[in-house]
């Protein structure tokens, strides 16, 4: 560990704020999956009466330029690391198809509001459109700061690789330090690799979907294994999206380090 006693940066205490964002994840996943896919509210070529002047899906509406940045205390190379269009992608074309049930209920402003509390960064001040979300939401009956008040869990995991990443160099700064300056990828992320911890977050998310996800009832012959969200489901989100993510914001963030 580094020798400067930033206490707040230690890896210990950053994989807790990575523990606690697990529940915060999964149970805005159980909450998004009380709908069923809603297809049309992510087609992009619809053609949405509630959105006059806007060509694109509700969900593209609703996300157009909300990239968020985290981490403003952190040196500069912080400030311009940011995946969220890649978290985007993956989890409407990859993950949702698993984890909604087939179907359109008609519900597609709460859909898209549930998955807005799954993914995306927090900060209001950098949502451009933020007047005419309000009107929209308010229109509809929800209140904006409902729906974006919440810090949104995804986005701002992934982006935690910033802390990571700044907690990683300041432990091992020759290491990294060198492979920086030789622009090298690889070596990066063998170096930020843990693979027993790894493995430990992804038994771990799963044994709280579990936990989180039963169905509680007040007699005994409840059916343990119907979960509200599939932990697997939930274990392969974190290996194929969300550490995936977490590790090339942690990588980009390093490889940027040493600028000025
Ligand atoms: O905890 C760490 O050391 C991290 O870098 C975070 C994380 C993760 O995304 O959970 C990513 C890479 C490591 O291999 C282990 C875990």
């Amino acid at each position: 560990m580094g020798s400067n006693g930033i206490d707040r940066l230690s890896l210990d205490s950053i994989r807790q704020i990575l523990v606690d964002l697990e529940d915060t994840i999964i149970f805005s996943l159980i909450e998004r999956a009380k709908f069923p896919l809603n297809s049309p509210a992510y087609a992009s070529t619809n053609n949405n009466p509630s959105l006059p002047g806007f060509y694109g899906s509700l969900m593209e509406f609703l996300v157009k330029g909300t990239e968020a940045v985290h981490a403003q205390e952190l040196p500069s190379a912080a400030a311009s690391v940011s995946v969220n269009k890649n978290i985007w992608d993956s989890y409407v074309n990859q993950f949702l198809p698993l984890l909604a049930s087939k179907g359109d209920d008609g519900n597609y402003a709460l859909s898209v509001a549930a998955d807005l509390v799954c993914l995306q960064a927090s900060n209001t001040n950098q949502v451009p459109n933020s007047h005419l979300l309000s009107s929209f939401w308010s229109r509809i009956g929800i209140e904006l700061s409902v729906v974006l008040g919440q810090f949104c869990a995804i986005s701002r995991r992934i982006h935690y690789g910033k802390f990571v990443g700044e907690t990683k160099f300041r432990g091992a700064t020759e290491a990294y330090s060198a492979a920086i300056r030789a622009k090298d990828r690889e070596t990066i992320t063998n170096l930020l690799t843990d693979e027993k911890v790894e493995a430990m977050v992804k038994q771990r998310v799963k044994k709280k979907s579990m936990i989180f996800g039963q169905q509680v009832t007040l007699n005994d012959t409840n059916n343990s294994s119907n979960f509200k969200v599939d932990p697997s489901l939930v274990s392969r989100l974190y290996d194929e999206l969300v550490i995936p993510l977490t590790k090339d914001v942690e990588v980009e963030y390093l490889l940027r380090r040493l600028d000025n």
